[in-house]
């Protein structure tokens, strides 16, 4: 039996990421939001919106707490940023989702989000992601380096320098693997399953943009910081 040893500086690498993962929470919890009232399709929209947005804001500072990020080219900063904002939005929301609420509280959420406005062809691939993603029980530490990993991604559209980022990544993805190792020791393909989610993560957002137009009202309006990271309007 392989004996994983987690080192000193991955114990460090850890804490840097689930610190900055902790201090970049949204501002205000969505999911109790959405537990207080119904909302109107329109309403809905301008929430997702808000929250969005503010989650961008909230994932800059995230990533710049990722060492080394702040010496990778100033541009491929952004391409990483653009690239991944929708996916770092999702794997957030199903986190949001995964937790656990007074009894009762689960169904309404889902409820609240199925009636939201979402076109309909985009609820089930939507909650298979989020159920999938239950279905880990992923810790904290899995969550935040998961994101991490999600962010340096090297074969996003626009970055020049794949190598700079696969040096970023790759660390990432070794402490992640031992990880797994050791909070799941009795499902040694966990670690290829969380990786596996990353993948049906890039369908889900592939029709991101589509998802945002089909939304069931008319004039569909976007903050400027969405409009960038988005591609929309
Ligand atoms: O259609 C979507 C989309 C969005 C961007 C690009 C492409 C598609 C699209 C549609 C729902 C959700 C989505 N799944 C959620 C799961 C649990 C809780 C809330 C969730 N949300 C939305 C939300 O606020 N997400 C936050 C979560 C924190 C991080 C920033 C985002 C609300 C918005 C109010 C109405 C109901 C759902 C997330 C996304």
């Amino acid at each position: 039996k392989e004996k994983v040893e987690i080192t000193k500086e991955q114990k460090a690498l850890t804490k840097v990421i689930v610190e900055a993962y902790n201090r970049h929470q949204i501002p205000q919890d969505v999911a109790k939001k959405l537990l207080q009232d119904q909302y109107s399709v329109e309403e809905n929209f301008l929430l997702l919106t808000e929250m969005a947005t503010s989650q961008v804001q909230v994932i800059v500072e995230f990533t710049k707490s990722i060492p080394g990020f702040l010496s990778l080219d100033h541009e491929d900063q952004i391409a990483l940023l653009k690239g991944s904002a929708v996916e770092a939005m999702f794997l957030r929301s199903a986190q949001v989702f995964s937790k656990k609420m007074p009894n009762g509280h689960n169904g309404i959420l889902e409820e609240r989000i199925r009636k939201s406005g979402i076109s309909e062809e985009f609820i089930t691939p939507m909650f298979n992601f989020y159920k999938s993603i239950i279905g880990l029980h992923m810790s904290l530490e899995e969550q935040a380096l998961l994101t991490a990993i999600t962010i340096l991604t090297p074969d996003r559209p626009y970055v020049k320098d794949h190598q700079a980022v696969e040096k970023l990544q790759e660390p990432m993805l070794d402490v992640l693997r031992k990880v797994c190792v050791l909070q799941h020791p009795q499902e040694p393909q966990y670690f290829a399953r969380l990786l596996g989610r990353l993948t049906e993560l890039r369908t889900l957002t592939h029709y991101h943009a589509e998802m945002l137009t089909s939304w069931r009202m008319n004039d569909h309006k976007f903050t400027p910081l969405l409009c960038e990271i988005w591609d929309v309007q």
